[in-house]
């Protein structure tokens, strides 16, 4: 486990726009991590109007949500949110290592950003820690996203 994540960046998120695609597979769970999200963004300054949520089966749908998101050119960023917690087969490994590479070309071929807030672990006392204990990833997710949305605008991006 890694707690060493970068600082809150300084950027106001008045008038960024960010589109999130979120699993309904462990839904309460995604729900904390996406409320935790929400907030975070919320009090740097995004407005609620700026936040579009879409809801999907999996993780494994959310790179497709993801892509649509991003190719309607609306926002500064994208947000993928999901939890994959083992089972009795290695399946989650596999949704998580595809997940991870079509979010990373959904970011590259679109030019928005895309922040990979797909939950991997082994136990679900470890999915709770993260999505609603005591390790704040909405958080951290919600910082990388500023600091992604930012950078799209001073940089620019295909849109
Ligand atoms: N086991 C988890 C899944 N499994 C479902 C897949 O993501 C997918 O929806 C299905 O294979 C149909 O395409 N999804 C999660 O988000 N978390 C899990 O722990
Ligand atoms: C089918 C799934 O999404 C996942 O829950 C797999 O679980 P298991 O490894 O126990 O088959």
């Amino acid at each position: 486990m890694s707690l060493d994540a970068p600082s809150k960046p300084q950027v106001s998120g008045a008038g960024l726009r960010f589109g999130i695609a979120a699993a309904r597979f462990n839904e309460d769970l995604v729900t904390s991590l996406l409320n935790r999200l929400q907030a975070s963004l919320q009090a740097s300054g995004v407005k609620a109007k700026d936040l579009v949520v879409v809801r999907v089966h999996g993780s494994h749908e959310v790179p497709w949500a993801a892509a649509r998101l991003a190719a309607g050119r609306r926002f500064d960023c994208v947000i993928a949110l999901g939890v994959l917690i083992g089972g009795d087969t290695n399946h989650h490994e596999m949704v998580g290592q595809s997940v991870s590479h079509a979010l990373q070309r959904v970011a590259l071929d679109s030019g928005v950003p895309v922040i990979n807030g797909v939950i991997v672990t082994d136990t679900p006392a470890q999915a709770r820690a993260r999505c609603a204990g005591r390790i704040n990833r909405g958080a951290e997710f919600a910082h990388a996203a500023l600091a992604m949305a930012a950078l799209k605008r001073k940089l620019g991006g295909k849109s």
